[in-house]
């Protein structure tokens, strides 16, 4: 994509006026051997696309594929949005062909990120609602901005919809099932403090978040892998599993969920306040 464009172009046009269709949505960089950055790029708020999952999922595995890495942080490179979760639009009056497509892309980013070898951190340095929340939980250790106007939670319900049975179940082992059931029906959205009361995250910071989230995954990466693995492997192996067998089942619930007209007027009710704003 980039690469259709003259080589002056490529070198004086600004990043920021760089198209979606000509970003790489995500980039990678190598602070230490060990230490793999994975930058979430696709403005203006990291939506996940049906192209963005596949870019995540694909730049996970190409970061996995060097044995000698040991962990990776998951950033943005908006400074105040982690991720706005799903691309709404993409729920919006979609072809039942794509919808199918982008749920399945959906299943597999969190089934590569949830069982990843390497140890995730996610550094939250913004609003993480919905989507962006599902990233979160399925890295390994979790570090926000103290900023208390961020927000992160499951907000689906706000929406008209409700969050899939394997996110539901995310969140109850993240959070436990009196505050998962109370958040889930409520669509509510946590404050950090809030967050960190609740063990949605770990750890909140002043400074710089990445900065911290280097110095965790430094310690991260101490640990020999074949142990770390194979505790990772026992926590997390039942709801890999269980989402595996019911892959195309979900991706049925899911279509028909979204395309009832109930749900589409919803959704449509949503983006647009999105845009008033
Ligand atoms: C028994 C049967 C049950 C079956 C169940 C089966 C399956 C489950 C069914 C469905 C599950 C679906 C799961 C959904 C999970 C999701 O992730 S849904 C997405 C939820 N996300 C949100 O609600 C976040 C919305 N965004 C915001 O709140 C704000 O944008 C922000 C992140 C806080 C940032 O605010 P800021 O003021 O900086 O930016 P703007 O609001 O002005 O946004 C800029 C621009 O971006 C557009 N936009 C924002 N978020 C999204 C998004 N998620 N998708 C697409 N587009 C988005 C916004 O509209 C603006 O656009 P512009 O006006 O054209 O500039």
């Amino acid at each position: 994509m980039l690469s259709r464009l003259s080589p002056l172009a490529q070198r004086t046009i600004s990043p920021r006026l760089l198209s979606n269709a000509q970003r790489t949505l995500v980039n990678i960089s190598y602070p230490s051997p060990k230490i793999a950055v994975l930058e979430l790029d696709r403005p203006p708020v990291n939506s996940l696309s049906l192209e963005m999952s596949a870019k995540i999922v694909e730049s996970i595995k190409e970061i996995e594929s060097n044995p000698e890495v040991q962990a990776m942080v998951l950033k943005s490179s908006n400074p105040k949005i982690f991720s706005a979760g799903l691309d709404i639009t993409e729920m919006n009056r979609p072809t039942v062909a794509r919808l199918e497509d982008f749920w399945r892309n959906i299943q597999t980013l969190f089934l590569t990120l949830y069982s990843t070898r390497l140890s995730t951190i996610a550094s939250i340095d913004g609003h993480s609602p919905a989507g962006g929340c599902l990233l979160a939980m399925s890295c390994d250790y979790r570090i926000m901005s103290a900023t208390p106007s961020y927000k992160i939670g499951l907000n689906e319900t706000k929406l008209g919809i409700a969050a899939p049975y394997w996110l539901k179940d995310l969140f109850v082992t993240t959070i436990g099932y009196r505050e998962a059931e109370v958040g889930l029906a409520l669509g509510k959205l946590y404050s950090p403090k809030e967050a960190l009361e609740i063990k949605l995250v770990d750890e909140l910071v002043d400074s710089p978040v990445i900065d911290v989230a280097l110095k965790r995954a430094d310690e991260w990466a101490s640990i020999p892998e074949k142990g770390r693995v194979a505790s990772k492997v026992m926590l997390r192996g039942a709801m890999i599993q269980d989402l595996e067998e019911k892959r195309e089942m979900d991706v049925g619930w899911f279509r028909d969920f979204i395309m009832e007209e109930g749900v589409q007027k919803g959704i449509e009710g949503y983006l647009k306040n999105l845009s008033k704003k």
